[in-house]
Order: C-alpha cells, then sequence, then structure tokens
C-alpha cells in the first residue's frame, strides 16, 4: 500500500504527458486556459494536504459551484420546499441539454445540470443582487477558508454568450419555476461560475463535506450537517453529467465536474479530493481527472461498494502519511480493522 504522497506522484508522472481531450472554448474567455497545468490535492478531514502539480493555480470554478450553492439553497428553503422547485432525477444527458422539464411538476430534473443550477442560484436569498452575490460569496468563503473573487473577464464572457442558458432561464419562468428578474439570476449563475479556485482550495471544500459540513482546517461550520446527505446523494447520482452511471460503477464516490477541468469528489469522513486539469473528454469531464480517480479508487478500494476492503485501504495510503511521530494515529483516521 504506497502512502498517498508517493502514489499522487506517480500518477502525475504517469498522466502529465496525456493529450487526449480539448479545453472547453464555448466560453471565450475558458478557451485561453493552459492544457499542460495538471494538479491533484488531497485534503484530510484534520487539514492535511498532499498534494502535487500546479495545485496553487487559479482557475474558474464553474459546474462545480452547483454543489455548493445547492447545499446553500436547502440551507435558505429547506428540503422540502427545495424539492418543489428542483428534482433530483438524474437525466443521462449532457450538462447544457436543452430543458426537460418534469411534465407535470415543470421541475428541472436535478441541480446538477444547468437548468437546475439555474434554477437553484434563483432562488438565493437576499434583497437585491448585490445582497445575494454578497451572501454567495460569503457562504464559499467559509468552504475556502479566505476571501474569495470573480473572475470578472469570465463572468462577461459567458454573459455575453450563455444564450442556450439564457433561453432555459425563459422556458422556465414561462412555467414559473423561476420568479424575478431573469438576468439577475443569470448574472449571479455567471458569477459563482467565474468564481477562482486553485486545487488545494477544491480539495479543502470536498473535505468539508466528507467532514459532515465542517471545515478541516477553520473548524468553521459550512453546511448543516443535515444537509450534507442531500448534497452527496445528488452529486453521487447527478455529478458526472451523462457519465454519473459509469463513474458510480467505476469510481464509487459522490462527485462533480466543471468544464475549466476541474473535478472534485468526497470520501465521506475520510478525504476531498480534487483534480485540475483542463482537457476534457466528449462528456466534458477532464480527461486526466477521470485517470487519476480510477487510479486511486483502484489502489485504495474507496469505491462506496467495495465492501471487501471498504474504506480500509484508503485509510492505510492516508495514515502511512498520517502518523505523528509518536506513532499515535491522527484524530478522525479510525484504525484499519
Ligand atoms: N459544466 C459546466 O461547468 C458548465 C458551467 C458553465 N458556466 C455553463 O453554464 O455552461
Amino acid at each position: 500500500m504506497p502512502p498517498i504522497q508517493s502514489f499522487l506522484e506517480t500518477l502525475y508522472q504517469e498522466y502529465r504527458d496525456l493529450t487526449a481531450g480539448q479545453v472547453a472554448s464555448y466560453i471565450p474567455e475558458l478557451a485561453k486556459a493552459d492544457a499542460r497545468k495538471f494538479a491533484i490535492s488531497v485534503v484530510t478531514l484534520d487539514g492535511r494536504m498532499f498534494q502535487v502539480g500546479d495545485f496553487q493555480q487559479e482557475f474558474t470554478i464553474q459546474s462545480i459551484s452547483k454543489v455548493f450553492v445547492y447545499g446553500m439553497a436547502m440551507e435558505d428553503w429547506g428540503r422540502d420546499r427545495l424539492l418543489e422547485k428542483v428534482g433530483v432525477e438524474p437525466t443521462g444527458d449532457p450538462f447544457n441539454s436543452h430543458i426537460r422539464l418534469d411534465e407535470t411538476s415543470h421541475r428541472p430534473d436535478n441541480p446538477m445540470i444547468n437548468a437546475g443550477a439555474i434554477a437553484t442560484t434563483s432562488l438565493i436569498k437576499g434583497d437585491t443582487p448585490t445582497e445575494r452575490l454578497n451572501r454567495m460569496l460569503a457562504m464559499f468563503q467559509r468552504y475556502v477558508g479566505r476571501d474569495v473573487y470573480v473572475d470578472i473577464s469570465t463572468f462577461l464572457s459567458e454573459k455575453a454568450t450563455g444564450h442556450r442558458n439564457r433561453a432555459m432561464a425563459h422556458l422556465m419562468l414561462n412555467f414559473g419555476m423561476i420568479n424575478g428578474d431573469i438576468e439577475e439570476a443569470l448574472d449571479l449563475y455567471f458569477q459563482q461560475c467565474a468564481l477562482l479556485v486553485t486545487c488545494q482550495d477544491l480539495a479543502t471544500m470536498a473535505a468539508a463535506l466528507a467532514n459532515q459540513g465542517k471545515h478541516p482546517i477553520t473548524g468553521q461550520r459550512v453546511l448543516q450537517p443535515e444537509y450534507v446527505r442531500d448534497v452527496l446523494s445528488v452529486m453521487y447520482t447527478c455529478g458526472m453529467y451523462n457519465f454519473a452511471g459509469e463513474w458510480a460503477f467505476r469510481v464509487g464516490i459522490p462527485a462533480k465536474s466543471g468544464v475549466s477541468g476541474g473535478l472534485i469528489a468526497v470520501v465521506p469522513n475520510q478525504a476531498g479530493i480534487a483534480v485540475f486539469s483542463p482537457p476534457l473528454d466528449e462528456h466534458g469531464n477532464s480527461v486526466r481527472g477521470l485517470k487519476v480517480f480510477e487510479a486511486l479508487s483502484q489502489e485504495y478500494g474507496f469505491h462506496m461498494f467495495d465492501l471487501s476492503m471498504g474504506h480500509c485501504r484508503f485509510h492505510q495510503g492516508l495514515t502511512a502519511d498520517l502518523v505523528e511521530p509518536t506513532g499515535r494515529p491522527l484524530p478522525n483516521t479510525p484504525t484499519p480493522s
């Protein structure tokens, strides 16, 4: 069982020269991304970090934001009220697929596709657009553990070209699934997608979810524990677009990807993991990201239904690096059985 840090270094060497995939270009600013950038970060529940590559490189969070805004909407409205507006059914469609509202309820299928995410964002509470944005930034700030910023160029770039998202918002307005000003809701959605993060930030945010909603370093509560379950459930079933089923089968933990090349996954009660690598496959998922997660899942057996070994092997990988000089395992790392 290799210690996690050395295994990450092996994976980095193995996949750094991979040239498959295309950098997203439908948002003009994203086309400028450097396809060679590559980072892997693992953050444990007690805030230890294992990382390789460009883990301090900033990029826009894009669809990964949907996870955290969904959690915020849960806190704003409660589970039942939110479910009336946005479903939790996987679609098997691409993230930007034309909207297919539920025939009777007119809800978008789930909050991880664009239609559902825009509806979710439109529900964020606040009296003015500025207040809603500030509440959202404060939420992201709690997850990241420092000040966060929106990349104005990417925001404007998507605002100017996001006609498909705009069309979906209008359709939802028609069915009464969005209230209020469409352009304001879209602005907030484009702003959340243009939030600047690093791979290290994303793994830390995922670790906070793995830690039942408590930040692994600041100890601050970022999400009410009762909603962590809901957020992880939709990540598990809907987080990887029309690859979600394959991902659940192969990797087996809740995850979310974004078109800028970020990919996060949550190993419940153990760690948050993130990969950053801009080239995407035909489903819009990071090519290197998928490779890394498949290898990690195989090596450490963290698939949720790998009942033969369960989480024990991942613990061994983590605890190999996590044993204090005294030899005492750190808190939150149960002894492998
Ligand atoms: N999959 C994504 O990352 C999509 C996010 C992007 N801002 C969009 O709405 O198209």
